[in-house]
């Protein structure tokens, strides 16, 4: 059986070609640069798979998924966009007339390992699994000591739970793979995940940036946002760093929570949302909440289920393992594969790691480039107490 899969991109022109997967069953893939080119491919095949990264995909894109979806009612399609241009993508796809958006695609979307504003059509949703998988694959959770055999239990029995989860844990110790973990074991697996780094929201608009915005400029212009919260609609919304959000947005969330309901930034609508809220923090949180950082009532809330992701060095056991990973991962981004030397895994296993395992990939990383030999020694390993001094 072959499938035929286009793909549309403003950024790289390709020429069409066949590939054959495993099963041997061959996938052919088209390329366009632009949706005029893409009509011409659509109007002479039948396609299930359309890839679309274009930046602001406009009123001639949702043509163009329309006269797809005619031809072929089985289709999918998925929107992709990189952290810049999120936006601009999510705010074209609101703009789109909701009926509408509504008959041709779910508003549920799938996201893979970058931020996606990917769309399906309905009928495939419904024959989604509800069986949630169990096991874990090879980059999730890596490791096998007591401490991450407790916590992918812990996995197993929350996931399918909705509710709201707070993770805890020190800096680079996992909790964003955490999150993705638990998304990923969920009945939400197949819809978003959207991380957002709430350190790094610009204060001055973040409660439009969460929640949207529906108002008049001066002009009389509308300014329509859909917001992450309401993006993440069906999906699971990962807060990282909660507390680092404004106290008044903290209570807005804890609204969402309570009442599964989002009023944008100057509208007198209330929308309906149904999210599940995985928050993160390296902070003390009852200090947070007693010197009036963290919002108590939110605390309440997310505190029902807390997980904590083990320092490092409290699972060294785990360190040869994780090695092996991250030697294996650089090796696919370029870097040379090598060997630790016994000398250098045992003073890997001995350091302390305050930056925990992103500290340790950052030093894999850096052996390799740096070593001479076909192994890395001991003398190639740049451990220091101070975390920052190893950052490439
Ligand atoms: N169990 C794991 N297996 C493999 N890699 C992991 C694991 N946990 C974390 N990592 C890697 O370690 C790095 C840090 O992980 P992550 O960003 O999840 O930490 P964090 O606790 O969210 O950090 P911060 O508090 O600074 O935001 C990432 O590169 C991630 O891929």
């Amino acid at each position: 059986m072959c499938s035929t899969i286009l793909v549309i991109s403003d950024r790289q022109r390709r020429e069409p070609c066949w590939k054959e997967s495993k099963e041997q069953r061959q996938v052919k893939l088209l390329f366009a640069g632009s949706v005029a080119d893409a009509q011409e491919w659509i109007a002479g095949e039948s396609v299930d798979l359309t890839l679309i990264a274009l930046k602001g995909p406009d009123d001639e894109t949702f043509a163009l998924v329309r006269q797809s979806l005619e031809k072929n009612q089985e289709t999918r399609v998925m929107f992709f966009s990189n952290d810049k241009e999120l936006d601009d993508t999510l705010s074209a796809l609101a703009k789109f007339p909701p009926g509408e958006l509504k008959k041709l695609f779910s508003t549920r979307a799938i996201a893979g390992a970058t931020k996606t504003a990917p769309f399906t059509h309905p009928e495939r949703i419904g024959t989604a699994s509800s069986h949630e998988s169990t096991s874990f694959n090879e980059h999730e959770l890596i490791g096998n000591t007591t401490e991450i055999e407790r916590l992918k239990a812990l996995v197993r029995k929350i996931a399918p739970v909705g509710n709201a989860i707070m993770l805890q844990g020190e800096t680079g110790a996992g909790k964003k793979v955490l999150a993705r973990t638990i998304h990923n074991h969920s009945s939400r697996k197949n819809e978003v995940f959207i991380p957002v780094d709430c350190s790094a929201i610009n204060k001055s608009n973040v409660e439009e940036k969460l929640f949207g915005c529906n108002a008049k400029a001066s002009a009389g212009a509308a300014h329509r946002t859909l917001g992450l919260v309401r993006s993440a609609d069906q999906g699971t919304l990962f807060l990282d760093r909660i507390t680092e959000l404004p106290i008044s947005v903290q209570t807005k969330i804890v609204r969402t929570i309570k009442e599964r309901t989002v009023k944008p930034v100057g509208s007198s609508t209330i929308y309906p949302v149904d999210i599940r809220i995985i928050a993160s923090s390296n902070r003390n949180l009852v200090e947070s909440v007693k010197n009036g950082t963290f919002c108590p009532d939110l605390y309440e809330h997310l505190n029902t289920i807390t997980l904590y992701a083990p320092p490092l060095r409290e699972r060294c056991a785990d360190i040869p393992l994780l090695c092996t990973h991250f030697i294996n991962k650089l090796f696919y981004d370029g870097y040379p594969k090598k060997q630790l030397s016994d000398s250098a895994m045992a003073a890997l296993c001995n350091h302390e790691w305050p930056g925990n395992i992103r500290e340790l990939e950052n030093v894999i990383r850096c052996a390799l480039i740096l070593s001479d030999g076909r192994q890395v020694e001991l003398h190639d390993l740049s451990l220091s107490d101070k975390n920052n001094e190893q950052q490439l």
